[in-house]
């Protein structure tokens, strides 16, 4: 069967790559392309819609989708606990769609996230530095936020103590911004497509995990699997985790 396939967002960088993804991928029938401005409707009889468009945009498209019956792929940044609970809320009354949210669909980026969850309650000291091209309008990366989450999970399951740091006096920003404890740092640089690394530390050793994107094609497997899986996963999934089942 054939799955018809809107794009929201269609004229961005993301937006872009996806529309030929769908193009070129077989089994799937683009539906039709949308972007800021565009009435929705519909969304051209599609059976799910690919959402990369602004943060404070999303929500509203998601919800969209929900209510007009078509399951949605998000990759769009910004989501919060009570953003996804208007999501789940907005599902509970369409039984049968499905909506993945997902930080990263580079298959690089999930392995990262994995493997730093794994690491994480060995090492004293962490911190997390993402890097990223300068037309980025949020910081730090919703990848990079997911990554701390994960670790600070790790760390609290483990009972292992606040990582040491003598600081007394900083200019601002200097260590970061403070995720569940973890201190992140954004860099934002003319040639970068979007890199993580996850830094561990204890004494005598060191151990660092880093993705690098270098083009958005990294993206497209994860999102045409997000296509593929979120028509049998009704409800809210979060992660592109659950779909590889890693
Ligand atoms: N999960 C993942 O793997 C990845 C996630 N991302 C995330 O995806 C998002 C998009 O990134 P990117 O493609 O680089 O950004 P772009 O700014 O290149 O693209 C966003 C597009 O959405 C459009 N847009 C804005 N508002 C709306 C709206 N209400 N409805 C429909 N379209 C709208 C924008 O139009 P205009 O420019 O005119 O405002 C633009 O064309 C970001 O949040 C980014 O962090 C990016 C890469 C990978
Ligand atoms: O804006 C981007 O480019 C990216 N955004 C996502 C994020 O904020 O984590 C995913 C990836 O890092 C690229």
């Amino acid at each position: 069967m054939t799955l018809r396939v809107a794009v929201i967002g269609a004229a961005g960088r993301m937006g872009q790559q996806v529309v030929e993804a769908v193009e070129r991928a077989d089994g799937l029938e683009l539906a039709g392309r949308f972007d800021v401005g565009d009435d929705l409707g519909d969304l051209g009889g599609a059976d799910v819609a690919v959402e990369f468009t602004v943060p404070g945009a999303t929500l509203a498209n998601v919800l969209h989708c929900v209510e007009q019956g078509v399951h949605a792929v998000v990759g769009t940044t910004g989501w919060t606990d009570e953003s996804m609970s208007q999501v789940r809320a907005a599902l509970a009354v369409q039984p049968k769609v499905g909506v993945l949210i997902a930080p990263n669909f580079a298959i690089g980026a999930v392995l990262t996230m994995r493997f730093a969850a794994q690491a994480a309650r060995f090492y004293e000291s962490v911190e997390v530095i993402e890097l990223h091209h300068p037309d980025k309008v949020d910081a730090p990366s919703g990848t990079a936020i997911r990554t701390a989450e994960v670790i600070a999970e790790a760390r609290r399951s483990a009972a292992v103590p606040p990582a040491p740091d003598a600081t007394t006096s900083a200019l601002d920003g200097a260590r970061g911004a403070q995720v569940d404890g973890v201190p992140v740092h954004a860099v934002r640089l003319r040639g970068l497509v979007a890199h993580e690394e996850v830094l561990f530390g204890s004494p005598g050793e060191t151990l660092t995990i880093r993705h690098d994107s270098y083009d958005r094609a990294s993206f497209m497997p994860g999102v045409l699997a997000g296509v593929r899986g979120v028509v049998d996963r009704p409800g809210l999934t979060v992660g592109l985790e659950e779909i590889l089942d890693l």
